[in-house]
């Protein structure tokens, strides 16, 4: 009810349709989203008349600063419970970043202690760090897509299904790096520690190359039993695999470990030497 009475108040039923399930969602969304950014500023709050009049236009709303008359006390009591909501929102978001942050600090601090120069070896030991920057790239790609094409040979999938020879096979990074059955029901969340877990390897996606050579050592030209070694191939192989922001296979990115290595120096400097706000 607060968001029809407010929604209709704000942007109008003629710019919306309230009956739109996926539309509302976006909107509640892109409220939320809003919500939180004004929430950092000293605005009018968005239920009085001042924030219309203030030029404020982000699409949605008319923008032409209609004048409004005094909000009912029904719009004002709307307004405090979605106000009140958003800055829930953005407590819950606010936490969770400074809980990210002070892991990441704490990583930092605790391995630059023991050295006035930060260098790379120091870095390869933060692994909170290590894992942040990875999860980083799983949940938003650089790129979309990876594309494959056989150019001589049919190509017969282990699912059976048989990719003709020329066609070209789109693999859907966003989907493989946020599959729910692949990386658990908080595939859609941002959560280092997920890398940090037994079964995820960040020594494995660092040294990706390598990684498939000893695998294919172990697993075919000694034919050792799946997790012989105490460490289950099958899951780490298709983890990692599942973990493609630089491709994967002998054309993977030759600059990935570079990468990886370069941005967590960075970060590591900037947190290690200056206060973010
Ligand atoms: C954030 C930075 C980067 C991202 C996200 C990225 C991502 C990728 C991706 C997705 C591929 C295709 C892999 C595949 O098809 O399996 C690729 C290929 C490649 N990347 Fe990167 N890359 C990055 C930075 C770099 C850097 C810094 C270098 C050089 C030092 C580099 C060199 C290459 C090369 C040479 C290939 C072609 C490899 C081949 O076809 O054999 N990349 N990269």
């Amino acid at each position: 009810m607060a968001f029809n009475i407010i929604g209709a108040t704000l942007f109008g039923d003629a710019f919306f349709d309230w009956s739109d399930a996926a539309a509302y969602e976006e909107l509640l969304m892109m409220v939320a989203k809003d919500g939180c950014f004004w929430a950092s500023y000293a605005v009018p709050p968005f239920w009085k008349p001042g924030y219309r009049r203030g030029g404020v236009s982000n699409g949605m709303m008319s923008g032409d600063g209609a004048a409004e008359g005094p909000h009912s006390a029904e719009e004002e009591t709307c307004g405090s419970i979605m106000g009140l909501m958003l800055h829930v929102l953005a407590c819950f978001n606010t936490s969770c970043s400074c809980c990210f942050i002070l892991q990441l600090y704490a990583d930092i601090v605790a391995i630059c202690n023991e050295s006035s120069e930060l260098n790379i070896d120091d870095v390869l030991r933060m692994q909170y760090l290590l894992a942040t920057v990875c999860e980083s790239a799983r949940l938003l790609p650089a790129g979309p897509l990876l594309q494959r094409c056989s150019l001589e040979h049919d190509l017969t999938l282990e699912s059976g299904i048989t990719v003709p020879a020329g066609a070209v096979l789109v693999v859907p990074l966003h989907l493989v790096q946020m599959d729910n059955s692949m990386w658990g029901s908080d595939a859609g969340q941002f959560n280092p520690q997920r890398f940090l877990e037994k079964d995820v390897d960040i020594g494995g996606i660092l040294h990706y190359l390598l990684f498939l050579i000893l695998l294919l050592i172990v697993t075919e030209i000694l034919a050792a039993p799946k997790g012989s070694n105490g460490i289950d191939l099958s899951t780490e192989c298709a983890k990692t695999e599942s973990f493609l922001p630089f491709g994967s296979g002998s054309r993977a990115c030759v600059g990935q470990k570079f990468v990886i290595l370069a941005i967590s120096m960075l970060i590591a400097s900037l947190l290690r030497n200056y206060e973010v706000r």
